[in-house]
């Protein structure tokens, strides 16, 4: 019975709270690193109200458990407010594993896999050309123009909508939905969430204050939903539809609308895959920070598409092969800075046992991915931007070192959307990098703004608003991009 509830090592928790005092609001993933490394294992326990956590921080035992035995851990924790009072139950990176998710990940998957990716090249190369233009013409604005391109691109691909170039209504429900799924992911910030019942408080309770706070942010989760897609389908009715992924889902699916919730699937769907597509927006503006704070990787990046590209045209998907610097660049960002630095917790559906360790059903197990891809066996020197360090010596992409793909999530729920942001990472950063230089800013009295590096959220790796000094690399650039602006890839 003893050998039963051995669990693994971990910080000694208080009587009933457990260890809810112990991880912290923000890095929690540099803790639990130095936990793994305190008490020598790849995998830790812990717990909080009752509630187990297993956080594992190597690859091999992430591929044990989340691969090898994907069947128990493809599950995800479901939270009140998020599922039920938010409308967040629509997002199937959030649902419970089952015969609902995978039907959302299958119709997800025919329209993201690798092989259907190409059909997105001409959409994103746009989205990359009009990125440089916006820069070239309001440097400042940075973080919106990254936030409207890569909206703008999700919008046209997935629903076929052109949206203007100043910001579109649309861009605020995409905004204001994930802004509160970011609210919503700091794990037990809503006393609802340990003690479910308090669900059934009237609005006006004193204590109810979350159920007001989930009154104002439904209606604005359901907006990001449902306005899109039912333009989608009233222009389809009208037969004046645009090719895009949703009009694609609702003609395979038209006849079976009504049926087994195929038109909440459709939704969930889509409405998800523009959601997720934000990651993009946090990694774009890492890799503005990585190009500042790393001045040499950026020269050298600039001159393979010199040597490569030349100064006559832009970089295009089928120039990819022919970038391994660039290449290493983005796997160097993905690695150095995760956007997901704990993926997303899954849950155990059954009772297992791990190397002599129980791990009770129910169990919420996180993949710390920034511990396996800061781990310096993997990654000699792990706090530096190399991009080297993923090459050859005659400067192929190296197959003997790791690609950092665990900053894409864990087994089966691994993310769906990888295969489009790795084509939209490419696009982006090699026709900003072909068009501008990115630096420090120096105020007026000529000292160096220090950009900082830090977090707004719990759940992403977001970046603080931070200043850049972005101009023309050289001359003439402006008429080359607006040459080419015309002619996608
Ligand atoms: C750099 C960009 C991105 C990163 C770092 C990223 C990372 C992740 C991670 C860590 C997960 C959770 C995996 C897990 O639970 O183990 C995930 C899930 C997901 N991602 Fe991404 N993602 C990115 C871009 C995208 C894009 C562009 C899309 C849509 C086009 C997308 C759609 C999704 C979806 C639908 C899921 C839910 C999968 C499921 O639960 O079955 N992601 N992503």
């Amino acid at each position: 019975l003893k050998k039963r509830h051995r669990f693994p090592p971990g910080p000694k928790g208080l009587p009933i709270i457990g260890n809810l005092l112990d991880v912290p609001e923000d890095y929690h993933w540099l803790t639990y690193t130095a936990w793994s490394r305190q008490f020598d294992s790849d995998i830790i326990h812990l717990e909080a109200l009752g509630q187990h956590y297993f956080v594992i921080s190597s690859v091999d035992v992430a591929k044990d458990i989340f691969e090898g035995r994907s069947q128990l851990y493809s599950d995800k924790p479901q939270t009140v407010m998020l599922h039920e009072l938010t409308g967040g139950e629509r997002n199937f990176a959030m649902m419970a594993y089952g015969d609902s998710w995978r039907r959302h990940r299958r119709l997800f998957h025919q329209h993201f896999r690798l092989q259907n990716v190409p059909a997105y090249h001409d959409q994103i190369a746009k989205g990359a050309r009009n990125l440089a233009q916006l820069l070239l013409q309001s440097p400042d604005k940075f973080g919106r123009h990254i936030r409207h391109v890569v909206g703008a691109v999700i919008l046209d691909t997935m629903y076929g909508i052109e949206v203007a170039p100043d910001d579109d209504e649309r861009m605020e429900h995409l905004e204001r939905a994930v802004h509160i799924f970011m609210e919503l992911g700091q794990a037990g910030g809503f006393l609802v969430d340990f003690i479910p019942a308090l669900k059934y408080l009237p609005t006006w309770f004193p204590g109810a204050a979350f159920k007001r706070q989930a009154m104002e942010w439904k209606p604005q989760v359901d907006a990001m939903y449902e306005i899109s897609y039912n333009e989608v389908k009233d222009s389809m009715q009208r037969d004046q539809a645009k090719p895009c992924i949703t009009s694609a889902l609702l003609t395979a699916c038209w006849d079976d609308l009504d049926q087994s919730n195929m038109e909440e699937t459709l939704i969930g769907v889509t409405g998800t895959g523009y959601a997720g597509s934000d990651t993009s927006v946090f990694a774009l503006n890492a890799f503005v920070l990585a190009m500042m704070l790393f001045p040499d990787v950026q020269r050298k990046a600039q001159e393979e598409l010199d040597r490569v590209v030349g100064r006559e045209r832009l970089p295009n998907t089928d120039d990819r092969d022919s970038l391994p610097y660039i290449s290493a660049v983005i796997k160097g960002l993905l690695r150095w800075h995760p956007i997901t630095p704990t993926a997303a917790p899954h849950k155990s559906i059954a009772d297992d046992y791990y190397n002599g360790y129980f791990i009770p059903a129910g169990s919420i197990v996180i993949g710390n991915t920034w511990a396996m891809l800061h781990n310096e066996e993997r990654y000699p020197d792990p706090e530096a931007f190399k991009p080297e360090r993923f090459l050859t010596p005659e400067g192929t992409l190296d197959p003997h070192v790791p690609d950092p793909a665990e900053g894409f999530g864990f087994g089966r729920r691994i993310c769906p959307g990888r295969h489009f942001a790795q084509a939209s990472l490419f696009l982006n950063i090699s026709n900003v990098l072909a068009t501008c230089t990115i630096e420090k800013l120096v105020d007026e009295f000529g000292n160096v703004v220090e950009p900082t590096r830090e977090c707004t959220s719990r759940f992403f790796w977001a970046l603080k608003p931070f200043e850049a000094k972005i101009t023309p690399r050289f001359e003439g650039v402006e008429n080359l991009v607006q040459t080419m602006s015309t002619y996608t890839n």
